[in-house]
């Protein structure tokens, strides 16, 4: 049955049952609200927590019409030790698998954890779908790439400057991570391997696959506020970190001086790409994608000043008399950190493929996720620093 929505090359398509495994998560979550929103289509959505997804799960609840919740279907479990897993595989059209550790404070300090999280875990899936003739988007990262070329260079070299040493292309870039005993690199090279495995299953096995690269995806609904949401020592991803520093009224911490690089995209930016490969198969089978947004580079340090700028205008508090401070990564992090220097996109495959480009500044998307932010966790906050201590 056609669905009245037509693909790039104008044919239409069919609406799908899509088994989402980590759909609870930060990802999942908006990319479940597109699908029910925007289109026909079904989900299985697999994960151990669903609070990020109650809203689209009750029938009548968060705006939500009766004909969404009748499209999704939440399955709780550990796809570690489940073997409810390939059933799910095997009655969806496509996977798309999302679910892994993915927060640094943890690559370090449980890379056991990670490897298997992040490897281990995600085997299965892919023999699931290689075996059952089931189409595959999996869920890598910017982190592959790890350090750029550049950053080996002498810091007064002007080939710096040089895009050909920075900017991350999918068919050129190696993939530069640093020695064993800095576990840090446990994510990226067990994502980098998986990359592998499933690419090597495409050619031997003809397994239809798509490789997703985020690089910084931000938004609603990231990682958690420590001691609200989530464990009151964790130690979530930037943004979140910064959102509990500027709810607190703390200063915000810029690990060894806040001179890395990043560049952010908007996650409703981000989910219209994911949604143009779920929608184009002929057009995102067997390619890697960067999905980021180039023009929204920032160091760490300057990214920590414009959170503050923008939180004082979405709160209307006053920023506090030193609004950072600087720790070293091995205080923050623990033994075994290490960091990527600088995150740039080449979007020239995305582009080509799926005509896809981000839209929304730095400034705006930090508007919108801080004025989210203010209003979700301010006054949880404040009770929670109210509190007198237990004698
Ligand atoms: N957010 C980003 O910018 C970003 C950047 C690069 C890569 N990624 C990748 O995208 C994916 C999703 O990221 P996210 O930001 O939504 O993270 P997230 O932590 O919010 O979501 C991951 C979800 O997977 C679930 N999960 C983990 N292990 C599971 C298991 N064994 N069984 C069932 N569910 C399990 C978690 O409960 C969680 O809800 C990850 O693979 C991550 O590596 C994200
Ligand atoms: O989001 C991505 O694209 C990928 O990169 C992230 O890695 P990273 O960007 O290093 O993680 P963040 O926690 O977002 O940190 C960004 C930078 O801010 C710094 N930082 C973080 C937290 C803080 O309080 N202060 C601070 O200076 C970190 O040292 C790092 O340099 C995570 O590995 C994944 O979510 C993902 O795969």
């Amino acid at each position: 049955m056609a669905s009245g929505r037509v693909d790039l090359d104008g044919n239409p398509i069919n609406p799908m049952t899509i088994c989402m495994i980590g759909a609870g998560g930060f990802i999942g979550s908006h990319l479940c609200e597109k699908l029910l929103a925007e289109t026909p289509h079904t989900i299985l959505a697999v994960d151990v927590y669903n609070d990020k997804i109650k809203h689209l799960l009750e029938p009548s609840g968060g705006g939500a019409t009766s004909s969404w919740a009748d499209r999704i279907q939440f399955h709780r479990l550990n796809i570690k030790n489940d073997s409810r897993l390939e059933g799910l595989i095997k009655m969806a059209d496509l996977t798309v698998n999302l679910a892994a550790i993915c927060t640094p404070a943890d690559y370090n300090t449980r890379p056991l954890d990670t490897i298997y999280s992040n490897f281990i875990d995600a085997l299965p899936v892919v023999k699931y779908c290689s075996e059952n003739g089931k189409r595959l988007i999996h869920f890598s990262t910017c982190e592959v790439y790890g350090k750029t070329i550049g950053c080996f260079l002498p810091k007064d070299s002007p080939l710096r400057q040089d895009p050909e040493y920075f900017v991350l292309k999918e068919d050129a870039s190696p993939c530069i991570f640093g020695p064993i005993d800095k576990q840090r690199w446990s994510y990226a090279c067990a994502k980098q391997l998986i990359e592998r495995l499933i690419y090597a299953e495409g050619a031997e096995n003809g397994l239809e696959f798509t490789i997703v690269r985020p690089f910084n995806w931000i938004g609603p609904r990231m990682d958690f506020i420590p001691g609200i949401d989530g464990p009151s020592e964790g130690v979530p991803r930037v943004l979140a970190c910064f959102s509990n520093n500027l709810l607190r009224r703390e200063p915000l911490k810029l690990v060894d001086g806040g001179e890395s690089q990043r560049t952010f995209v908007y996650i409703k930016d981000a989910i219209e790409a994911v949604l143009l490969m779920i929608e184009n198969p002929a057009r995102a089978n067997s390619h890697i994608f960067n999905v980021g947004n180039p023009n929204n580079e920032v160091t760490v340090r300057q990214l920590a000043e414009m959170m503050t700028q923008v939180y004082t205008k979405v709160s209307g508090e006053s920023p506090i008399e030193s609004p950072t401070i600087d720790v070293s990564s091995k205080e923050f992090y623990g033994e075994g950190y290490d960091d990527s220097d600088k995150r740039i996109p080449d979007m020239t495959i995305i582009n080509r493929q799926l005509g896809w480009n981000p839209k929304t500044s730095l400034w705006d998307l930090l508007e919108s996720t801080l004025t989210y932010q203010h209003r979700t966790y301010a006054e949880a906050v404040k009770k929670a620093t109210s509190k007198p201590l237990a004698s």
